[in-house]
């Protein structure tokens, strides 16, 4: 067994069991935005992966670039000044801990929401201790993020023949969604070990979709429906784009909510910025009538996202918490 120079025991904790080399996911679908087909080749990378990625995203190099900059300007700050944005709450900064239910990582990272009703303390803390030039940086990006997110999604609603309801609920002020940006440092003890070291666990994302960018390190795994892990190779140009459990009930199951994880790199720290695109808290989340053709039935139940999020948000990150949503289970 490998034993870590630093904080041994705790590093054990993030040891992933494989140690094979891992199947590298060249077939990512890749969408130009700007393509006649491209609802139709995002409709069915989310039936048969639950992930793609886009290009020709309308989003400015320079918004991407500032935002990184300042992130790491942020993340190079001493470990004492980071932690008086956190411990999250669960918004702010956090480090190896992710959640409050127990999950550890190789990462430290910054989660806030864009829900005008919900102030965190600590994403309050962040902003007034760190300069403006952060927290401008970060609008400017969530801002146009938020545009191409609620683009794609019109896009798919109109692929499945269903307009703007997807678009709609994201597009809305009072939409839940949040933002997160992770840093997985490198770790050079990880060089001839040949083992992995898990920077956020095995999960899906609770929210409709997620909208990612990290710059060139890799890390980034989706689970195959065999149950063997692919990484999918880096690419700081394109934005990819995972389906997330909402996006898989609306869908009555069309749509997959990929697994995925990321694996810490022995060189190279990775830095990624996330959208999860949400709805309100009062919107009521279930199957969409017409994906329901007569043959099918609803495989899924009506919870609030409110519901749902309180609960996914009680879980541990590999915890199956789509289930919620299925007949039989009880809130
Ligand atoms: C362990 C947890 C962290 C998480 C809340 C949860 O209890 C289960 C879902 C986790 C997740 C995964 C996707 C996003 O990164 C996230 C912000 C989300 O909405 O659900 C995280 C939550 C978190 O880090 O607080
Ligand atoms: O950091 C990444 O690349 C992905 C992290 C992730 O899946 C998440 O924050 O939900
Ligand atoms: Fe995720």
């Amino acid at each position: 067994m490998v034993v870590l120079s630093n904080q041994s025991a705790l590093n054990e904790l993030f040891l992933a069991k494989t140690c094979n080399p891992s199947t590298v996911f060249t077939a990512v679908p890749e969408v130009d935005l700007s393509h006649p087909d491209a609802k139709t080749m995002m409709v069915k990378a989310c039936q048969e992966i639950g992930l793609f990625k886009v290009v020709n995203h309308g989003i400015p190099p320079e918004v991407i670039t500032r935002l990184e900059n300042e992130a790491l300007k942020f993340f190079m700050q001493s470990q004492s000044q980071k932690d008086k944005a956190g411990p999250p709450d669960p918004f702010g900064y956090g480090s190896k801990r992710i959640g409050t239910n127990g999950d550890m990582g190789w990462v430290e990272y910054l989660l806030l929401s864009t829900n005008p009703d919900i102030v965190s303390p600590k994403s309050v803390e962040l902003f007034e201790q760190n300069p403006e030039a952060l927290r401008l940086c970060v609008e400017e990006y969530i801002g146009a993020v938020k545009k191409m997110c609620c683009f794609v999604l019109e896009e798919m609603g109109e692929g499945l023949g269903l307009g703007n309801v997807f678009s709609r609920m994201v597009r809305e002020e009072r939409s839940d969604s949040c933002f997160r940006v992770n840093r997985y440092p490198a770790c050079v003890e990880l060089e001839e070990s040949g083992r992995n070291l898990i920077g956020f666990g095995e999960h899906t994302d609770p929210q409709i979709l997620s909208v990612l960018r990290s710059n060139n390190t890799s890390g980034l795994q989706i689970c195959l429906p065999d149950g063997t892990w692919a990484s999918i190779p880096p690419d700081p140009s394109s934005f990819f784009v995972n389906v997330g459990d909402l996006f898989q009930v609306m869908t009555n199951g069309r749509f997959k909510s990929v697994k995925h994880r990321v694996l810490a790199d022995s060189r190279m720290s990775r830095l990624s910025m996330i959208y999860f695109g949400g709805p309100s808290l009062e919107e009521k989340i279930g199957p969409l009538p017409s994906l329901v053709s007569k043959e099918e039935q609803n495989i899924y139940r009506e919870l609030t996202w409110r519901e749902y999020k309180n609960a996914a948000y009680k879980s541990r990150l590999s915890d199956h918490r789509i289930t919620l949503f299925h007949k039989s289970s009880h809130t």
